[in-house]
């Protein structure tokens, strides 16, 4: 699959324009890509409004001129643009996404959840210290490159060791496209070390585990105590726990972050080009494999084993791209499974028969 990777460049590359009074929409993330979509007609009888917050029986949206709060529509995240219909809320259109990311809800239903919309940048964010693991940068950065959105590692609390570099080293050989930057989270250092992709306009998301200090980031961008440095419990979707945050924060002069808990326990489903972006090398190599549903684990021919054998690719690398693509299967399947459970039963026999004939021809 081709993509383009000039998106994945930091914004300040494409040039900018940082002197002009930046209309209202455009603070709050309107970018060309959204106003392709509407006429001149459209933005005036439906002006475009942005999801700014997510409640459990409401969204908040943000416009020009307008601030308020409208009934849920199905499929509707934080992030998206509306096109508002004054009259009827619910009726407003959503505009198509620039990039969107979801995940499988926690619990044992599992349903794919929209987490957010319209992110431009997401800091995958670990820590210089046991936190740090490549396998969840990995997953992280598969994910963000599934969803469309440009990843930045941010490695904090680089304060609290000697050598930094160790942590540095192995992030960037995670992919030459993600840039990796090690940083002291507190005070203003992810002011000027993250500016490139902080400008006005631009929505970024922090995303890892608990206390890797994606809360101190946030504050720090924003040159305040915003987000209180705690956990926040997700909701667990069986109603007895309600403080779901799902809001974008407008930093002074700056971008948008998104704020939502969801972030933290992200799962691979139905990410399997964003795991094909990531290990490039391996799915180039693959094309090479005498089979072509060569899985490189014993099979004659395989050009993934041999680039092992001659050291030109990392044994560990491909153990941790067998795992992602498991999980990603596995995950991608129960789905899969759900969805089939809700058609009809015919449907469901063709298509046993079809897996079941594609089976016997091989
Ligand atoms: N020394 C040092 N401490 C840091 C750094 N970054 C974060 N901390 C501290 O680590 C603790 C956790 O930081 P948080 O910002 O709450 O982490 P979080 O990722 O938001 O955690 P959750 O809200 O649980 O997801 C806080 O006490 C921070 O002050 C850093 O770069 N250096
Ligand atoms: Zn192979």
């Amino acid at each position: 699959m081709t993509r383009d990777y000039s998106a994945f460049l930091p914004p300040h590359k494409h040039g900018h324009l940082p002197d002009r009074p930046a209309a209202f929409l455009e603070t709050y993330g309107w970018q060309a890509f959204f106003a392709q979509q509407i006429s001149i007609e459209a933005l005036v009888d439906t002006p475009p409004v942005r999801v700014v917050e997510v409640h459990r029986n409401a969204l908040h949206v943000l416009g020009d001129g307008i601030d308020r709060t409208i009934p849920p529509i199905p499929d509707v995240t934080v992030g998206d643009w509306l096109l508002m219909d004054k009259a009827q809320p619910q009726a407003s259109r959503a505009l198509r996404r620039k990039t969107v990311m979801k995940r499988r809800a926690p619990g044992t239903d599992r349903q794919e959840q929209l987490i957010a919309a319209n992110i431009d940048t997401c800091f995958v964010v670990t820590s210089c210290n046991q936190d740090f693991s490549v396998a969840r940068l990995e997953r992280y950065v598969a994910l963000a490159f599934e969803a469309g959105i440009a990843p930045v590692i941010v490695l904090t609390k680089s304060d609290q060791v000697t050598d930094a570099q160790a942590y540095v080293d192995p992030a960037r050989e995670i992919s030459d496209r993600v840039p990796v930057i090690a940083l002291d989270a507190r005070g203003d250092e992810p002011r000027r070390a993250l500016v490139g992709w902080c400008k006005p306009g631009q929505t970024v998301a922090f995303l890892g585990s608990s206390g890797v200090g994606k809360s101190t980031l946030t504050n720090a961008l924003a040159g305040t105590e915003w987000v209180a440095t705690q956990a926040i419990r997700e909701d667990d979707a069986k109603g007895r726990h309600t403080t779901t945050r799902r809001q974008l924060h407008l930093v002074p002069g700056g971008c948008l972050v998104l704020d939502t808990p969801g972030m933290r326990e992200l799962q691979l489903a139905g990410a399997a080009s964003g795991i094909d972006d990531l290990f490039a090398d391996i799915s180039d190599l693959s094309q090479a494999c005498r089979f072509n549903d060569c899985a490189h684990v014993t099979e004659p021919g395989c050009a993934v084993l041999s680039a092992v054998e001659t050291g030109a690719l990392d044994a560990a690398r491909l153990r941790r791209w067998r795992k992602l693509v498991a999980e990603d299967a596995f995950n991608a399947a129960s789905l899969a499974e759900r969805r089939n459970r809700d058609k009809s039963f015919g449907k469901m026999v063709r298509q046993v028969m079809k897996e079941k004939s594609g089976r016997t021809r091989r």
